[in-house]
């Protein structure tokens, strides 16, 4: 069966969200998705000539009166978990449904959930008893260890390695290659940097960057 689908951010991201959408397409023997179009609140010209070239169509805004197939799926591609959480009530109270994407090459292990909304990308690892929220971003080649929670909205950028038993809350972005130790809560909305490692919890609303993290 074939589902539509629209992604939400022409950008670098939302055009990696349409390459998940291809390799879960071609790995399934069936196409199980098709691709409607990408909606954007200010595509920029490069972009929209980079979505032309991949042959998917620009469909508007996010608050336009776009009109959408009955039934759609959509998924937010935008890295920004702030932004993220405010198309997707947009979108929601819409009456779109939040899809779930997971790159064929990803693992996930047992007894592991995934909520409705996250893109899990090429390389990534989620390994047993980890419970991943909605609109979540699993970025290329990440990990998540073993028990730990991912909230909703959360980012987890390139390369970047949350231990066993952590706590990441709603709204977190962990920068690209960066490393939380094991056992630590990142309180919501935080920021950790690229590259940084985390060695205590972190505080909401707090940034925290180098090694170790401060
Ligand atoms: C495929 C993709 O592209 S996915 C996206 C990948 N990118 C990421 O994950 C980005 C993650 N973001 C970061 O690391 C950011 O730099 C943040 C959030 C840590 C800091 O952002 P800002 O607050 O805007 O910091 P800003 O750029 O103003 O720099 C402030 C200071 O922190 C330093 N700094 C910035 N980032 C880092 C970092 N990750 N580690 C150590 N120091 C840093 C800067 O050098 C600067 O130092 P200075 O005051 O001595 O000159």
């Amino acid at each position: 069966m074939t589902d539509q689908i629209v992604v939400v951010g022409a950008g670098g991201f939302g055009r990696e969200v349409l390459d998940v959408v291809e390799a879960v397409n071609c790995s399934s023997g069936t196409k199980s998705w098709e691709v409607v179009g990408v909606l954007d609140d200010a595509p920029d010209d490069i972009n929209m000539g980079r979505l032309a070239s991949r042959g998917v169509r620009y469909l508007g805004g996010t608050s336009a009166d776009v009109r959408l197939p009955a039934g759609c799926h959509y998924v937010v591609g935008i890295g920004n978990p702030r932004v993220r959480e405010l198309v997707a009530s947009r979108l929601n109270q819409a009456g779109l449904r939040p899809a779930t994407l997971v790159h064929p090459t990803a693992t996930i292990g047992v007894g592991t959930q995934v909520g409705a909304g996250t893109v899990i990308c090429a390389g990534v690892r989620v390994t047993t008893n980890v419970r991943v929220g909605s609109h979540v971003h699993l970025n290329l080649n990440c990990t998540v260890g073993h028990d730990s929670t991912v909230d909703d909205f959360v980012s987890i950028n390139p390369l970047a390695s949350v231990s066993g038993d952590c706590a990441i809350e709603s709204g977190v972005l962990i920068g690209v290659a960066g490393v939380v130790l094991n056992g630590i809560r990142v309180g919501k909305n935080a920021t950790v940097g690229g590259a940084a490692c985390v060695v205590k919890d972190v505080a909401a609303g707090v940034t925290v960057k180098g090694v170790p993290a401060r």
